[in-house]
């Protein structure tokens, strides 16, 4: 929790260092943190905030002698970036430190600060990225704790947070030579700015980082940037939230379909690049899929006259879609498992209910896409 007062001595730090804010404003939005708030109505197309590249934190302000140089020279930005962050015990920041979401707000959303028995109920795409996060930040954590011995682990991990869910993608000619992962930078007052699945302009040249309004917004409108064209299993891994609208959102059909093929199916597919990274979204089942299931719907030599398109997909289109049926009603059973699994955890010490809640939304959004694949097919079903 915040007060104005902590935003404006933070607006006006910010201000005395160059950056310029036109038409909105930092407002506490219940169940998002901070977000920008526009304060009159804006055009679209406008600039509404520019900040001095002189502000940004890169690897190149991280003081060498107290923490740059001990540290290991393949040590990640990221991983920099969070030592910096947890190690800082100058002045420079203070104002911009308090107006980042807390400990407790980072354990309460993001899924790598979760306890272990609620991360196995991610739905797998979801645990697929924490299980990355997890080898990335204990190699940075190995780095870091080796030479800093007194910093805390809990510590350590919440910076790393605040930079896994804070930097914008800034790339200049010296982080070219760098992995794209690499090239991160915090950037204030930018960093404020919610995510919604369409938001406004965000540009960078040498000098400035700027925003710009992508359509008209209507005073005391929530003010948006994208952070990517991103699922919502990829938004709770990395971010900590769902969307409740997101045009980017799909479902992961890998647990459903993967265990239905024998080996030697999987064999063929993965012959014809087809194996794994099932998807449904809301208009269709993904081509992947459906050429994996039309595998269990005949044999393997017409199939392959199939996908190397000699014979018409159409053909065998209604036996894949009632192959589609039974497995998503399937699956629909599984998913609401997992809703009555995860709201029947216990609230205590491990669990907030606050991680159950988006934990339960998460699944019941999967359900409701499920649902109305099952909805269009049983609708469009042909007889055969
Ligand atoms: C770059 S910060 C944005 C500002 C942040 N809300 C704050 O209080 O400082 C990114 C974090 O904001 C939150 N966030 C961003 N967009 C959101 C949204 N649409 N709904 C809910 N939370 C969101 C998430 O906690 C995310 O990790």
């Amino acid at each position: 929790m915040h007060n104005m007062e902590t935003h404006n001595d933070f607006l006006a730090w910010a201000f005395e260092r160059g950056v310029e804010l036109y038409g909105v404003e930092p407002r506490e939005i219940p169940g998002s943190g901070i977000g920008m708030l526009a304060t009159e109505k804006l055009e679209e197309d406008v600039l509404i905030l520019q900040v001095p590249t002189t502000l940004l934190r890169t690897f190149n302000t991280v003081p060498k002698q107290a923490i740059r140089q001990n540290l290991p020279t393949d040590i990640s930005v990221h991983g920099l970036l969070a030592a910096d962050l947890a190690l800082d015990t100058s002045d420079l920041y203070t104002e911009w430190n308090a107006v980042c979401p807390s400990k407790s707000d980072m354990k309460a959303s993001v899924p790598l600060a979760w306890p272990p028995a609620l991360q196995s109920y991610l739905p797998s795409p979801a645990a697929d990225i924490l299980s990355k996060q997890q080898v990335k930040f204990a190699r940075d954590w190995d780095m870091v704790r080796g030479v800093f011995p007194d910093l805390e682990e809990e510590q350590y991990r919440y910076s790393w947070l605040l930079v896994n869910t804070r930097t914008f993608y800034h790339s200049t000619p010296e982080t070219e030579k760098m992995a794209r992962d690499d090239r991160m930078a915090l950037q204030p007052v930018a960093d404020l700015f919610n995510h919604a699945d369409q938001g406004c302009v965000v540009n960078f040249d040498p000098d400035t980082f700027t925003i710009r309004t992508d359509r008209v917004y209507e005073e005391g409108e929530e003010v948006f940037i994208s952070y990517g064209h991103h699922s919502n299993d990829f938004l709770l891994a990395e971010y900590g939230f769902v969307l409740d609208k997101n045009k980017w959102d799909e479902v992961a059909l890998d647990d459903m379909i993967l265990p239905e093929l024998s080996e030697g199916q999987k064999e063929e597919l993965d012959g014809y690049g087809f194996l794994g990274n099932y998807r449904l979204d809301d208009e269709q089942v993904c081509y992947r899929s459906q050429t994996a299931l039309r595998l269990l719907c005949m044999d393997v030599e017409a199939w392959r006259r199939v996908v190397e398109g000699l014979d018409d997909e159409d053909d065998t289109k209604a036996v894949v879609d009632r192959v589609l049926l039974r497995l998503l009603k399937k699956h629909d059973r599984e998913v609401v498992n997992k809703i009555t699994e995860v709201e029947g955890l216990p609230s205590n010490n491990e669990f907030s209910p606050a991680q159950k809640q988006m934990l339960a939304k998460r699944w019941r959004q999967i359900r409701s896409l499920v649902g109305k694949t099952i909805e269009r097919l049983e609708g469009g079903l042909i007889p055969i």
